[in-house]
């Protein structure tokens, strides 16, 4: 069965090019060839590619790759999340390490073996892209949150006043706007107020407002229709239209340039969209979440965010605490993400020492659950005894009871150090398990080990 993924291929190669198609047709949706590298961002945008497969060399005289590193930048500022698969017939360790660094999802040595080929692709869509990398969007792969079955935990008053709002709001089709620091939650209650509604049977469609450029906005948002722009080979259903019926969830809403603002609250405000290049207004039936961890009331008053746009998405607004606010719930996650990482890992009776669990309870958390969550699963990852070692959080490995300041980023590092070091010893220095084990991509701990000179 063909698995239901766009397909973008740019080499100068026409062998390859036709070899590619022709395979890769057998497994993918849509496979769409380019021979010239100065069309690839119209290309990009005009269709919605999950894959590119790049050639690193274009020019016959050159070997460097440099050309490559170039159209990957390109390709993942045109379109933040893609995967990016590089190729090259010069397969050079460096080569791919610097790939991988600028967001590459994996790197392929020509001349390919087809099922190696076809593995590599897989292995670069099955990558989750890290926050902060390049190639992190959550934009351009907009996702049905729905798969992810994370309770919403918190027995502290202020997650306990968050929940009555969410079972309060879910019921009703109103705009909530969702604030508060990264990692408190708000994409895990976006989905906890989608799966509540009425609106459940259908998609929970979000998008990474921060990672999309402004010449995509439109289109990815609205749609556009087939000969609407250069290259806009088909008529493409936005980010609206593929949320009808369920929820749209705007993540990361305080970057939006101020020229945007003005098109969101047109569509908001008559609940239609127009796709680019077209005349016909459709209607969409969307509930709208909005999330952001900016200060738009801040922002409003600085003039970057209309205040009549944000009277329009915050119609119940949900306050996500920060966990250091919010200490009494740490050790029920402790106890949940341990389990939910030990089944996972399918590792029994592990523990966290009780003096570990008081220093884990005062500590200030600047990365809120996410990071509590990465620091569990770390930690059963590298158990090596049945009690789990935090060492790798300052709070445990210092003797007093440190808090996370700009000071000890040093300390970090050398502890960061030490965790990969230990994962690549523990996997034998193979760097997928170990990229794996650590959650991180492998472009990401590739970047992690030349910074460390590892
Ligand atoms: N109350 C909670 N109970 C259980 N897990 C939680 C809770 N809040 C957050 N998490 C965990 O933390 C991770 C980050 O949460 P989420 O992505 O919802 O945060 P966010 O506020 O949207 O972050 P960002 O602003 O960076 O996108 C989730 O994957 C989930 O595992």
């Amino acid at each position: 069965m063909k698995q239901p993924f766009n397909v973008l291929v740019l080499d100068d190669n026409h062998d390859i090019l036709t070899a590619s198609r022709i395979f890769l047709k057998q497994h993918f949706a849509q496979v769409v060839t380019l021979h010239e590298p100065a069309q690839l961002q119209s290309m990009l945008g005009s269709q919605p590619f999950d894959l590119l497969l790049l050639d690193m060399n274009f020019s016959r005289d050159t070997q460097s790759g440099e050309e490559g590193l170039f159209y990957l930048k390109q390709a993942l500022k045109a379109r933040p999340g893609l995967k990016v698969v590089m190729m090259t017939a010069y397969a050079a360790l460096p080569l791919a390490v610097r790939a991988m660094q600028l967001g590459a999802a994996n790197f392929i040595a020509k001349p390919w073996q087809n099922e190696q080929l076809l593995e590599a692709l897989q292995q670069a869509l099955l990558q989750q892209p890290q926050p902060g990398s390049p190639g992190h969007s959550g934009a351009a792969n907009s996702k049905t949150a729905a798969a992810e079955t994370i309770p919403l935990l918190g027995d502290s008053p202020a997650m306990q006043q968050v929940l009555r709002t969410i079972e309060k709001v879910a019921k009703t089709d109103a705009n909530v706007l969702l604030l508060g620091e990264s990692g408190t939650g708000k994409a895990l209650v976006a989905q906890a107020i989608h799966q509540a509604s009425q609106r459940a049977a259908a998609p929970l469609v979000s998008v990474d407002m921060g990672s999309l450029s402004s010449s995509l906005l439109e289109s990815e948002l609205f749609g556009h229709k087939k000969g609407a722009f250069t290259d806009a080979k088909s008529d493409y259903a936005g980010r609206f239209v593929q949320a009808n019926g369920g929820t749209l969830l705007l993540d990361e809403l305080g970057n939006l340039p101020l020229a945007q603002q003005a098109k969101l609250l047109t569509a908001l405000q008559s609940r239609t969209v127009v796709p680019v290049g077209g005349s016909q207004s459709v209607a969409v039936d969307i509930r709208l979440v909005c999330a952001t961890n900016e200060d738009l009331y801040q922002a409003v008053a600085e003039g970057a965010f209309r205040q009549d746009l944000l009277y329009r998405i915050n119609t119940v607004e949900v306050v996500l605490p920060p966990l250091r606010a919010r200490k009494s719930d740490i050790a029920q996650l402790l106890d949940w993400y341990l389990k939910h990482y030990s089944q996972k890992y399918q590792r029994d009776a592990l523990q966290i020492s009780s003096s570990d669990k008081h220093k884990l309870q005062q500590y200030d958390w600047p990365g809120n659950v996410r990071q509590l969550a990465h620091a569990v699963e770390r930690a059963v990852v590298l158990a090596e005894g049945s009690t789990l070692d935090f060492s790798q959080l300052p709070t445990v490995a210092a003797s007093d009871s440190a808090v996370h300041t700009a000071d000890n980023d040093f300390f970090l590092d050398f502890v960061e150090e030490k965790t990969i070091r230990q994962a690549l010893q523990y996997y034998q220095g193979n760097v997928s398990q170990a990229a794996k084990a650590l959650g991180l991509t492998r472009g990401a701990l590739y970047r992690r080990l030349e910074k460390y000179g590892l």
